[in-house]
């Protein structure tokens, strides 16, 4: 078994973690320094299959002493062997302009060093370790990790002073940020509990510990931090000041205040000596007396010195959330408490959460913030209630953020190969200094995100490892004819780079119309390689269930059109909630029936309407690639409807569409999954129909009915504006029906094996509500066939519609009616006209069935629509 070793040197801390080289690494044992800045110091070392060893260390004073004394604890508690570790991680918390870990050489160990005086309670410290490292455990490779390469987002109006900017490039003056090891790491944890991809994350998050910062987080990067060009600047800590009056050096002392006055006397003014005192002899330790916050937060009530630390602490605290709020717009999806005083200082949580309440944070739940300290979870919402801005505490983890990536390396090359590394001479170290940083720049992939954009340099991404993943990819440009990227994946450890020259275990993701998908289980992660990408877009998805990006088999549905409206459907995706009531309790639904109750999480649909002339279906069919192409027409009414027993779907009523035209229609599941083309005409400028839809008690009308336009402002018809004179009869046939219905001893005795008297029912309703309501039809666009038409008036057959207006009814389709009568108990006598004698008169015969009797009909047999959305008889839908 080998290992890999972090170790995180605070200014009041030093944290060791011994990990595993599994992926995701397994915490072997932990061990710590603290009070290294108000002796004596406080040494554990645990195991973590066995109890704590606490002890005072009188001789261990400084960073170095105290690693020296773990490596002792390590072998000779612990049992592990030294030469076992392969791999240190340092924290080292201001990397200047390394944006990237670096292998520790000559060059970087004197990078370092040199910015030693922009972190003078840090760098020189993580130098200590590392120095002990190299002396102690030669054959592990140290590799170092900044705390400042989170923030290389921010951008440089925030991170520039307002000085001489020739002097600020020259010498490097500029807000670098710090805690950004901490930061990632809460930025991974909380897009794991939240369950929102990191990139789609706006977070103000409290990093409080003996240095203390805020981070303003947004889409996943960090835009502003209250640190700045070292880690003295923003929030007060244990012994720094926070952010000062600059002029406040000059006048700290009697003598530094008459020297700025006096430029002769200048030669006295020790600025080092300042920069001490703010570092090392302010804070709550000036103001208090104690590094230790948990001392101030239990004295505070009796000893003024320690109130004031406290309200000064808040106070600069809400200064950032404030202003951080502001920036990000009030979109924040929570405020976050991690480091030392935020995971445990229940009373600071309090006092924060009630002050932030006005901003719209949810209130803090007392029990649940009292109760932090008993949860072992990463993060804990101490939120009273589920809400857009979530109060959440959460361990910060700066070790396991280290030895993640150093595990992700090694899986990816192989432990026998770094083993083998590290017999290499330093000329070769190189390589892996290569390979770790393009390891690094690998874009890792999670489970549940779509990872979106170009081609990384390298075109490769990791997959985490899991027992079984669906790796799916989009194209998102180009057209189906276009050449395309091409993907492949593999979940072989031996493999880092899969493509075309193959490989163990190396698959390519076939591409069809833009989508392709790979199904496997992935023990030890894997890795998507990309080739031939230019500068296509794409996007790569993760699921541990069904593949993210997929063209759903069943497409939208088209209700009807005016000339200008359209009314669309999505696929239905949560089945009916409707049970056929059984013996004793035979109640059927009345014949007014409400609307049923739609689903509380409905699943998100976006519709595309594009008229057809603008060649959609040639582009690649994919989300991504159809989402970029504007949609036409105006949503005027978007809801939820049960129209018929496969289910709930969203409908869609659009207006502003031209006449006579032909259009393509998508509706995208979820951002990511496809469903269509389907096709549609919009009727001749006369059509003058209105649409009704959503009508209760005939939940499957949804066409163009001949009324009179709708009562202003409504573009169309429901349940509830329509008039009286229609429902009513409707409504009193339908109860009637049911009444006798219900005579029958439906549920006592089997009625028939394939129908109920519930299906009785529903057969009658769709029947009379297609009788009941006129379908109108296009003379233009409808089929040749007159047969199908009956001008109106005076031949309706309800006559609660108006007389008088000029349209074209399509007669109903003679199996609406056959339905009804096959499915009801014969004792009822509802009879159909035979299509051999006089169906034909007041029914569209031949359209849905081709008809035992022979009877052809002008349409498709089998169909009562064709693929543009004309209609050879009512259906009833
Ligand atoms: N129960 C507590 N309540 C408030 N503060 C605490 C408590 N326990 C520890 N602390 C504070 O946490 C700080 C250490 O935080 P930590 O993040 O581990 O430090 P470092 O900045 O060295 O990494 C100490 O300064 C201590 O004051
Ligand atoms: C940057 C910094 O202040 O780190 P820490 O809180 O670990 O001392
Ligand atoms: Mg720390």
């Amino acid at each position: 078994m080998v290992y890999v070793l972090s170790a995180n040197a605070g200014s009041s801390s030093l944290k060791i973690s011994l990990y595993d080289t599994t992926q995701p690494p397994h915490l072997i044992l932990t061990s710590s320094l603290s009070n290294i800045t108000a002796p004596p110091a406080k040494f554990t070392f645990q195991r973590v299959d066995s109890a704590v060893q606490n002890e005072e260390l009188s001789n261990v004073h400084d960073h170095a002493s105290a690693f020296a004394h773990f490596l002792e604890c390590l072998t000779k508690e612990a049992k592990i062997d030294s030469e076992t570790v392969v791999a240190v991680c340092h924290r080292v918390v201001h990397g200047g302009d390394y944006t990237d870990p670096v292998l520790i050489n000559d060059e970087a160990f004197h990078h370092i060093e040199k910015l030693s005086d922009l972190a003078p309670l840090h760098n020189g410290a993580a130098l200590a370790v590392i120095k002990t490292c190299l002396t102690q455990l030669p054959h592990a490779k140290s590799i170092a990790f900044f705390d400042t390469a989170f923030h290389r987002s921010i951008p440089a109006y925030i991170s520039s002073y307002a000085i001489d900017q020739k002097i600020a490039k020259q010498r490097g003056l500029k807000k670098y940020g710090f805690h950004g090891l901490s930061y990632s790491s809460i930025l991974r944890a909380v897009s794991h509990f939240l369950q929102k991809p990191p990139t789609s994350l706006n977070m103000i998050v409290l990093h409080l510990g003996s240095g203390a910062s805020v981070c303003c987080i947004r889409q996943g990067h960090s835009l502003d931090t209250s640190m700045g060009l070292t880690p003295l600047d923003g929030l007060p800590g244990a012994t720094r000041s926070g952010a000062i009056d600059p002029s406040l050096i000059f006048h700290y002392t009697n003598k530094a205040g008459r020297i700025s006055h006096n430029k002769d006397n200048a030669v006295h003014l020790h600025v080092t000596q300042a920069e001490q005192i703010l570092n090392s002899q302010s804070g709550w330790k000036a103001i208090a007396g104690t590094t230790d916050f948990g001392d101030i937060i239990r004295r505070r009530t009796k000893d003024s010195a320690a109130q004031l630390a406290f309200d000064l602490l808040t106070d600069r605290i809400l200064n950032f959330v404030g202003s951080y709020h502001l920036k990000l717009g009030g979109q924040v999806d929570a405020l976050v408490f991690s480091g030392g005083i935020g995971e445990r200082s229940q009373e600071l949580r309090a006092f924060i959460g009630q002050k932030v309440e006005c901003l719209g944070f949810t209130r803090v739940d007392q029990a649940k913030n009292e109760n932090v300290d008993e949860k072992t979870e990463v993060v804990v919402d101490i939120s009273a209630s589920p809400g857009p801005k979530a109060v959440l505490v959460c361990r910060t983890d700066e070790q396991l953020e280290m030895a993640q990536h150093v595990t992700n390396l090694i899986s990816m090359l192989g432990d026998k190969r770094l083993l083998s590394f590290m017999r290499l001479p330093t000329a070769l170290v190189l390589l892996l200094n290569a390979a770790l940083t393009s390891a690094q720049a690998r874009t890792a992939l999670a489970v549940g995100f779509v990872q979106p954009g170009h081609t990384p340099n390298p075109p490769f991404f990791t997959i985490p490892s899991a027992t079984r993943l669906a790796i799916s990819v989009a194209v998102c440009s180009g057209t189906t004819n276009s050449a395309s990227p091409r993907f492949f994946v593999t979940n072989s450890s031996s493999t880092a780079s899969p493509g075309s020259g193959g490989g163990e275990n190396v698959f390519e993701i076939v591409l069809d119309h833009g989508h392709g998908s790979w199904t496997g289980v992935f023990p030890e992660g894997g890795v998507v390689g990309v080739e031939d990408a230019g500068d296509t877009r794409f996007e790569i998805g993760v699921s541990n269930g069904v593949p993210i990006h997929e063209v759903i088999s069943t497409p939208p549905l088209f209700g009807d059109s005016t000339a200008s409206q359209a009314l669309l459907f999505s696929p239905p995706f949560s089945a009916p909630n409707q049970q056929d009531p059984t013996y004793p309790k035979y109640i059927l639904p009345p014949g007014n029936l409400s609307a049923a109750i739609p689903p509380s999480n409905p699943i998100n649909f976006t519709v595309i309407v594009s008229p057809t002339s603008n060649s959609l279906t040639s582009m690649q069919q994919t989300a991504c690639m159809l989402k970029t192409q504007n949609s036409t027409g105006v949503v005027a009414k978007e809801g939820l409807w049960m129209r018929d027993s496969s289910g709930w779907r969203m409908e869609w009523l659009f207006t502003g569409l031209t006449a006579k035209t032909n259009y393509t229609v998508y509706a995208i599941e979820s951002g990511y999954k496809v469903a269509g083309p389907i096709f549609f005409t919009t009727k001749s400028p006369s059509f003058s129909c209105p649409l009704v839809s959503q009508v209760p008690y005939c939940p499957s009308v949804g066409y163009a009915t001949p009324l009179p336009p709708p009562p202003n402002p409504l573009v169309s018809y429901d349940g509830s504006s329509l008039p009286e004179s229609i429902s009513g009869p409707l409504i009193s046939s339908l109860t009637n029906f049911t009444t006798s219905l219900t005579t029958f001893a439906c549920g006592r005795d089997l009625y028939s094996p394939l129908v109920s008297c519930a299906d009785c029912q529903r057969a009658y309703r769709t029947w009379l509500c297609t009788i009941s309501f006129p379908r109108c039809a296009d003379q233009d666009t409808s089929p040749s066939s007159a047969a199908l038409l009956l001008s109106q008036p005076p031949n309706a057959r309800n006559s609660a519609f108006p007389a008088g207006s000029n349209y074209t009814q399509l007669l109903p389709c003679l199996e609406t009616c056959t339905a009804t009568d096959r499915a009801c108990p014969n004792f009822l006598g509802f009879r159909c006209p035979s299509p051999r004698f006089n169906a034909a008169e007041s029914y569209g015969v031949g359209y849905v069935d081709s008809g035992a009797d022979g009877v052809h009909g002008h349409g498709t047999p089998g169909m009562w629509s064709d693929n543009f959305g004309n209609v050879w008889c009512n259906s009833g839908q």
